[in-house]
Order: C-alpha cells, then structure tokens, then sequence
C-alpha cells in the first residue's frame, strides 16, 4: 500500500507528460500535416491561386527530386544560356501549369513561388518585421552559422551596426590593396604553368583557382592573416554543404535531426571541428587584447569595450557565441560567391571574345602596365557592365526566402502567418517583359546607364538583393572582381577548353557542374 501511495505522483507525472505528448502529436500529426495544408490550400484557391496537391509529410518533394533528376543529365550548347530547366524545372512547369503565383509544398511548409517584380520589392523592402528569413535546413544552419543572415530585429540591427564599420569605402580600398596582392600569386602560379608548356599556354580549371583567390581574401578580411585555418574551414563547410544538398529533399520525419544517423553523426563532428577551429584563431587574438583592423578585430572591439564597461553596454556587443557564428557566416558568403562571379565572368568574356578584348583595352587604357590602382578601379565602366550583365545571367545566388511572422496582404494576395515565400532570381532575371526580349542573352549594353536603367524596373538586379536585408558584401565583392579580372586582363587572353560542358547546377549556389577549364595564354604569346 505504502509503495502504491509512494509512486502516485510519479504515475501522475507520467500521465500528465503522456497527456502532453499525445497533445504535441495530435497537434503536429493532425493539424499541422493534415488540417494546415487543407485549409491554406483552400484559402489560396478562393483568391484564385493554386498550385501541386499536398502529399503527407512529403508535400511536393517527391515531384521536386524526379523533375530535377530528368535535367539533371542535361547539357546545353556553349553560348546557350537557357539553363533554367536545369536548376529549376519544378518552378517552370507549375508556373505554366498553374499561373503565378502558385502554392507548392516543402514537405509540410507551405511557399508561394512569386514571379512579380512589384511583390518582391514590397516585400524585401519592407521594414515592418512581419517579413522575416525562413527557417533554414538544420545543415545549412550548421554550416553558415545564425549570424546576420538568418537573425531577425533587434539583434539584427545590432550585429549590423557593428559589423558595418568593416566595409566602409576606405577600408575596402585597404584591402584591395592585399586582394591584388593574392590575384598577383595566382598570376605568377599561371605564368609559371604557361612557362613549362612549349606552347606557351596552360589548361587550368579556373574555378578551383578563384575558389583559392576569394578564400585567401575572405581569411584576410575576416581574420587578417589564418590562411591556412581559413583552407581547413573552408574544407569544413565544403564537406557540410554537400551533406546540406544531398539531404535537402528528405522526407522531414520529425525528431530526425536528433538521431545518431550516418549523416547526422557526420554533420555533428564538422560541427564541431568548425567551431574549433573558429576558436583556435579567435581565442589567442582576445587573450592578446590587440583585437586588430579586420572583421574579427572590429566584433571583438565590441567584446572589449563591454568587457570594460562592466557588461553594460550589451546593445552593441556580441558574445563570443554570436562572433563564431559570424565568421562562419562571412567566411562562407565572402568566398563563394564571388569565385562564382569570377568563374562565370570569365566563362562569358571567353565566348564572347569582343567582350574580352574591350575590357583588356579599357584596363590597359586605365592603367597600362601598372598594377592597377584601387582607387581607379570605379572608373572601369565597361567592366562594371560586364560584371552586371554576369550577375544577370549567372547569378550565384539564386532562391531567396523569407517567410510571413502574421497574416499579411501584398498587392491583392493575403498571405497568412507562416507560410514561406520564394523570390527566385535567375528566373526573374529572365522575364523579357522587364529586361526586353533579348532577356536570355548577352548583352552588358544594357547596364550603360547604370543598374537602376537596365530593365524597365530599377529594381531589376536582384543578384545581391535589395532593400535592409540586401547583401552586405557587395561592395567588397565588386571591389574584388574588378581587381582580379583587371590583373587577369593585363597579363593574359583566356579560351574555353574543348572539355568544356556547360551544366550549371544548383549546388545552393549556381556552380558549373565539371568546373571551368580554360585555356590560359600569357598576352606576350599572343602578339
Ligand atoms: C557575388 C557576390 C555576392 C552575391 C551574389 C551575394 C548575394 C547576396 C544576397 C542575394 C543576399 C541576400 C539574401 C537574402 O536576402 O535572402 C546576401 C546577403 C548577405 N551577404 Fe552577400 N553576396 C555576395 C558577396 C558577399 C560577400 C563578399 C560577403 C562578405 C564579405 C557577403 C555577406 C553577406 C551577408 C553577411 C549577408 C546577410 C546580410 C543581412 O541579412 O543583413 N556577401 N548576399
């Protein structure tokens, strides 16, 4: 009698945690993967919007994985920049299937995929907090970090404020300095490579070359000189972002992400490894108490003065949790894309050979033999053109999401709370009704006048976004580009190889499938 008695409230416990239970289950189970989609499917038909059925706990992944397994195997003509079958075949037959915009379903999550230049605009720009990023893959999230990109309020105006004083104009002009400095190693590693051939030129993928470049620069940026910890992060986030692609569609079986499955157990130790090897550079440099004129340097100021200030100042500072969080964010965003725009920019100017040739003749124009000036790079306008009509067509960024904090109404279309929202870019990129019929091809003629009078919106390059989520980075990247390409210019004439097989794909980032290899002549030869 007395144990009975002794184990009443433990049973209690267990009822009222089993009663609980059951309460979560019924109401993810029932509501959210049965209820939910039935009555956001209904609600988005009464304004006339429709899209694919809802399949349990799948949605439309299903149909998303066949579609992009059909074009996987794709390859298109070189000069042929018609690719979006390839990276978004699942968009191009529900938008003609079933208009725009249309509902589909991320397993469970209802999107809405918009095509509308006014819609995108009212809601990247918006300001009121009810727009904010939608929830990332647990991987993805491991690999970028919840820094900046993926915070909402007033910790992100926060961490903005304190990271914007690293990309003020001078102190980008500083760095170009040293992102000459690297594009020159890479040149010398190229001369050296066309010296050895007897035919004076050499075959290189030039991805793996700028993928070396930007991430020597970003390590720079970010943590002034750690580039050989820089390598093993990038390698890090490399090893995670393939995990993050080969998973992306999985059915979303709740609790999975717990479990100690082959994939899981990897992703946790790259995890970890990356969080180490944060510290391994962030730790000596706060013991040191120099914190230094790079990014870290200006996080870790924020650190000190509060430190200092006997932890009042919390409004603008970062713990040292939210610093390792926004190397990993910047290390990742800093490096990648810009590699890209490189990659693809010397892809065009390779097939477009008249392209390749004026911008030689503008650099040399500028500044002839001499490295060229940071301060001058502003004044190459037809390379800034280029550069453009690249991120036009090429854009390494390419689904943006943001997703509904209330019941919200844009345009004529009420979105309720929490449905997720795609804003796909290189498919806006193309709408001829905003660009002009020649749309799908290249023409950096377009941006003479700049980017607000390029398409028939000012808002019509969506590369780095816009409005106060728009990419913090853009000038550093630019800054970037133009100085390598400059260099690359100056010193050498650049071909695609006959191995060439233009497949871009989306590996999160639009990459090409089997890399660049071009053919890499010193200008010397050529004369
Ligand atoms: C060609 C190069 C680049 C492209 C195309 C690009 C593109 C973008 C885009 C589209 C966004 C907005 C994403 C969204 O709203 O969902 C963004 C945000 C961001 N980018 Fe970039 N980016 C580039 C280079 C860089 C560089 C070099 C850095 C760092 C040095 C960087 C750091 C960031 C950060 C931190 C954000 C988040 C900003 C915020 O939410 O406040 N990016 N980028």
């Amino acid at each position: 009698m007395a144990v009975v008695l002794a184990a009443a409230p433990l049973l209690a416990l267990a009822a009222l945690l089993a009663a609980a239970a059951i309460v979560r289950l019924w109401d993810y189970a029932v509501v959210r993967l049965l209820w939910r989609p039935y009555a956001i499917t209904k609600r988005f038909r009464e304004q006339g919007i429709r899209g694919p059925s809802y399949r349990f706990l799948r949605g439309c992944n299903d149909e998303i994985r066949s579609l992009k397994g059909k074009t996987d195997g794709m390859v298109l003509d070189i000069g042929d920049h018609k690719y979006l079958p390839r990276i978004a075949p699942h968009y191009l037959k529900w938008r003609a299937q079933y208009g725009e915009p249309f509902l589909y379903w991320y397993g469970p999550q209802p999107r809405i995929c918009i095509f509308d230049y006014e819609l995108a605009r009212q809601i990247l720009s918006s300001k009121s907090g009810h727009f904010v990023k939608n929830d990332a893959h647990p991987t993805l999230l491991a690999l970028v970090g919840k820094g900046l990109g993926f915070m909402e309020g007033t910790d992100w105006v926060r961490h903005r404020r304190i990271i914007n004083p690293a990309f003020t104009i001078d102190k980008l002009k500083m760095m170009t300095r040293t992102m000459l400095d690297f594009a020159e190693s890479m040149a010398k590693e190229l001369e050296d490579q066309t010296s050895q051939n007897k035919n004076g030129e050499t075959k290189v993928d030039i991805n793996r070359y700028f993928s070396e470049l930007t991430v020597d620069n970003i390590s720079y940026a970010i943590f002034g000189s750690s580039y050989k910890l820089g390598k093993e992060v990038f390698q890090a986030q490399t090893d995670l972002l393939e995990i993050t692609m080969a998973t992306f569609l999985d059915v979303p079986v709740p609790g999975l992400k717990y479990l100690p499955t082959e994939s899981n157990r990897r992703k946790w130790m790259l995890e970890r490894k990356l969080k180490s090897l944060l510290k391994q550079i962030i730790q000596p440099r706060l013991a040191s108490g120099e914190c230094g004129n790079d990014l870290l340097g200006v996080m870790l100021a924020s650190c000190i003065e509060t430190n200092k200030q006997g932890g009042k100042q919390v409004d603008l500072s970062l713990s040292m949790e939210e610093i390792i969080h926004e190397c990993k964010l910047f290390f990742f965003a800093g490096h990648e894309n810009t590699a890209l725009l490189l990659t693809w920019s010397v892809y065009l100017l390779s097939i477009y050979p008249e392209w390749q040739e004026r911008l030689r003749k503008e650099v040399l124009r500028e500044f002839g033999s001499d490295p060229p000036n940071p301060n001058a790079l502003g004044k190459l306008k037809e390379m800034a053109m280029v550069l453009f009509e690249t991120l036009r067509l090429y854009s390494p960024a390419l689904f943006m999401q943001r997703k509904t904090l209330s019941n919200m109404t844009v345009g004529s279309t009420k979105l309720p709370k929490g449905i997720a929202i795609v804003i796909p870019i290189p498919i806006m990129h193309r709408e001829k009704e905003i660009w002009g019929e020649d749309a799908d091809e290249f023409n950096p003629q377009r941006f003479e006048n700049g980017i607000s009078a390029a398409a028939k919106v000012p808002h019509g390059l969506l590369a780095f976004s816009m409005g106060p989520r728009s990419c913090i980075g853009q000038n550093f990247s630019m800054l970037e580009a133009k100085s390598t390409l400059a260099l690359m210019l100056q010193k050498f004439s650049f071909t695609l190889s006959p191995e060439y097989v233009h497949a871009p794909v989306d590996l999160f980032t639009l990459k090409p499938k089997f890399g660049l290899p071009v053919i890499v002549t010193p200008l010397d030869m050529c004369n």
